[in-house]
């Protein structure tokens, strides 16, 4: 294409993006006057239609607004001569039949878009990738690819672009110059279990958020009622790839690391042991959990004495043990076997009772017996039992008077309390943990004694999540929580009906569809809200241990235990997962080793297997040092290949231990200036340094990693976590030492000086 001929083309282009833009505005403005008048309407649709029109509305005005950051990336044309305008959302000519003039990317006539090659051309002629700034086109790539003529520009002018640009806080959207691999697993019409594995940088959490944005468009029937669960390693993570979702339009996510996957708890912290954390995510610890459970169903290890009005009885482990057998035998759950429990000792206690007090007699229906009841225990009877004058029937009497007074008995109350207690899932395991004993007896290693009252950890999530299986639910403690909710919503409606009275007599509120007036009260109107159950999915999904989800998203999954997966499992009985991770990366001790050993007691081998080659972060020459500490940890191991180098060497530099400090700082100082991110990661005894853990699947414009020998020498995973550490970065990279430098980091460049922030050497 001559130069006068791109101008052209680049013009004609930039009015066609401004039209869109236009079209854009103008959808906008009609979607906010919808909104509005769906909040607003009255009319003769029940509140439910009314919530659900306008939630709909709101939507459709977030999935406007979100189209405003690079609306549209390219185009498309066919050897047909059709041409298709490739975008973050799909735009529609209303005045000509529908005609579409920007395609959604994520509709299948937007693929070839990320797909079609010169070799493998998909119908189509040649792709245009176009460079935004703002509204504006700056200018664009174009590729030829089933036609002849001649490309403008690398067709990975754009990728090359993304890829060295600093970065910022967070993750950015990649939807414009997604790669024909990646695009293949974001599309994967699979909808059982995919794993997609690939090394450091290779675009996996990318790849795993697209895929979710593809599915909530492909899928929405099927997904948006019951929403999607992204699980990452930590919260930071979790912030870190927060924007990418609803910079795609899509928010019916809910994002948990596995610390958060029970309510109520947020679990950060991590097992200090290793072999703790091993032996705490194997599924070894069902049969303990289970044995916890048993050793709490307890016998009394001397008869208790029952004082009755007329007797005193005798309650005693054989009692005790036939009671519990039948609550074992009924199969319910702990907590709820409770009362099988309670019922057949009170049930033995009440036999006994009335045996002893007849002397064994009453059971005959003899009348010489009869006559010998004494008179005050006839007056005691009922009418009937005097007028029949039947055994069985003064028998049953008997039986329920000494029956309200077992019920009423704390003595006793008190030992079925102790014998029988009822559970919750933190009591049970911090009454285990808590003692050497309670261990012991469920045959649990030693090691997982922990001092009282010591912190959760993310490690027992999954066993706090288990025993809920185990225990069943604590009856009283879900209706004091359901009387709790219904006192917040009562005062949160007295509330508005304040509001509403102090505002105007007799208005009629929006928000709540009434006059104020003739008010409900708030009780009323507290029930009117809970039916119309006003929050949005994520928050009723996070605060319901019993909601499943559509689909689930697990990055990092390598870290997952057994016990992990037991409860992503529970949470997604459709077994639809999209797993991404890299064995390699591994740093828990009770992480994967084989993602078929994980999966397999619940998908069989029906999982599929992809994998991701290309390294979009780190440079080669980064990578090349971090290959080769690959090299020596995980041999069988592939690295990922970098999409580029970026000139610049990493180093190395020997410091003494009085100097660390200062050598931070002095690459602090040197980095704080500049437009990138930056990291300063080594051993946390370190001031001012992050553990590589808390680095995981982030990146920075430039790391400097210190004390590299130390962190190789920090528990079994150390050579993984210093190759996670090396990383990170997508543009410079130092390491500071006091010791000697690893051997295996000796392709890092030695320097005697501080590095400064714009060092560039020329390989
Ligand atoms: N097609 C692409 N276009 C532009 N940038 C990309 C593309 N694919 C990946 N990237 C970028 O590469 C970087 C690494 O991606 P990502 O964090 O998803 O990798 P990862 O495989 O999850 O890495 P890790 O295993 O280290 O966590 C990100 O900045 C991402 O935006």
């Amino acid at each position: 294409m001559s130069s006068q001929g791109y101008d052209e083309e680049l013009r004609s282009e930039r009015a066609y993006v401004d039209s869109l833009y236009g079209r854009l505005d103008a959808e906008r403005a009609r979607a906010a006057v919808a909104f509005d008048e769906a909040v607003k309407s009255q009319g003769n649709s029940s509140l439910a239609e009314r919530d659900g029109f306008a939630a709909a509305r709101a939507r459709e005005v977030g999935r406007l607004n979100v189209a405003d950051n690079g609306l549209c990336f390219g185009r498309l044309d066919a050897l047909s001569g059709e041409r298709t305008y490739i975008g973050r959302i799909g735009l529609f000519d209303e005045e000509n039949d529908y005609e579409p003039l920007l395609m959604d990317w994520r509709a299948p006539a937007a693929k070839p878009f990320y797909c079609a090659t010169p070799v493998s051309p998909d119908g189509m002629a040649s792709r245009r990738q176009f460079h935004t700034r703002g509204r504006k086109v700056v200018d664009f790539t174009e590729e030829m690819l089933g036609a002849a003529g001649e490309s403008t520009g690398r067709g990975d002018a754009a990728l090359m672009a993304a890829v060295s640009a600093p970065r910022g806080a967070g993750m950015q959207d990649i939807v414009a110059t997604i790669q024909a691999e990646q695009d293949e697993i974001i599309r994967l019409d699979h909808a059982g279990v995919s794993v997609i594995e690939g090394g450091p940088g290779t675009g996996k959490t990318a790849v795993a958020l697209h895929r979710v944005a593809y599915l909530l468009y492909a899928k929405r029937e099927r997904l948006a009622r019951r929403g999607v669960l992204v699980v990452g390693p930590s919260p930071g993570f979790l912030t870190y790839i927060g924007r990418v979702l609803p910079s795609l339009g899509e928010t019916d996510v809910v994002f948990a690391t596995p610390g958060d996957l029970v309510p109520g708890l947020r679990v950060t912290a991590e097992e200090t042991d290793p072999e703790v954390q091993r032996i705490k995510g194997s599924s070894a610890m069902l049969d303990v959990l289970a044995a916890a459970v048993a050793d709490r169903q307890g016998l009394p290890a001397a008869a208790v004495e029952i004082g009755l009005s007329d007797i005193t009885i005798e309650f005693d482990a054989e009692v005790a043990e036939r009671a519990r057998a039948k609550a074992r035998a009924s199969g319910l759950l702990h907590n709820e076997a409770r009362a099988v429990f309670r019922e057949a000792v009170l049930h033995e206690l009440g036999e006994l009772a009335v045996d002893r007090i007849g002397g064994g007699w009453l059971g005959a229906d003899d009348p010489e017996i009869l006559a010998s009841i004494p008179a005050e225990m006839l007056r005691e009877l009922d009418e009937q039992a005097r007028e029949t004058n039947e055994l069985t029937v003064i028998r049953e009497e008997m039986l329920a008077q000494v029956r309200l007074e077992l019920d009423a008995h704390d003595r006793l109350s008190a030992e079925l309390d102790r014998l029988w207690p009822t559970l919750t899932p933190r009591r049970l395991l911090a009454d285990l943990f808590g003692s050497a004993e309670r261990v012991a007896a469920a045959g649990g290693d030693p090691a997982l004694v922990r001092a009282e009252g010591a912190a959760w950890t993310v490690s027992d999530v999954p066993l706090l999540d288990e025993a809920v299986e185990l225990l069943g639910e604590d009856r009283a403690a879900a209706e004091a929580a359901a009387e709790q909710r219904r006192r917040d919503a009562e005062e949160y409606a007295q509330g508005v009906l304040d509001a509403v009275v102090a505002d105007r007599e007799d208005v009629i509120d929006d928000e709540i569809g009434l006059i104020a007036t003739d008010l409900l009260d708030a009780a009323q109107l507290a029930e009117r809200q809970d039916e119309r159950d006003t929050r949005d999915l994520a928050e009723r999904a996070v605060e319901d241990r019993d909601w499943t989800y559509g689909h689930v998203v697990v990055d990092e999954a390598q870290e997952l235990s057994e016990m992990d997966w037991r409860v992503l499992m529970r949470r997604c009985p459709s077994r639809s997962f999209t797993i991404v991770g890299d064995l390699a990366q591994r740093r828990s001790a009770a992480g994967a080793r084989s993602w078929g050993d994980m999966l397999s007691p619940y998908v069989a081998d029906r999982w599929i297997y992809r994998s991701l080659t290309v390294n979009y972060r780190t440079p080669s020459e980064i990578m090349a040092v971090a290959a080769a500490l690959l090299a020596e940890f995980a041999p069988e191991v592939t690295p990922p290949a970098s999409v580029r180098a970026s000139g610049v060497r990493p180093w190395a530099r020997q410091v003494d231990a009085d100097g660390l400090a200062a050598a931070i700082d002095e690459f602090v100082r040197a980095e704080a200036p500049g437009e990138g991110t930056f990291v300063v990661i080594g051993p946390s005894d370190i001031p001012g340094v992050r553990p590589p853990s808390a680095t995981k699947g982030l990146e920075f414009d430039a790391v400097l990693v210190v004390e590299p020998d130390r962190i190789l020498d920090e528990g079994p995973r150390g050579a993984a976590e210093l190759y996670v550490a090396l990383t990170r970065a997508t543009q410079r990279l130092g390491v500071l030492h006091t010791g000697a430098l690893p051997e295996v980091l000796n392709g890092l460049a030695r320097e005697k000086n501080p590095v400064s922030a714009g060092h560039r050497r020329f390989l």
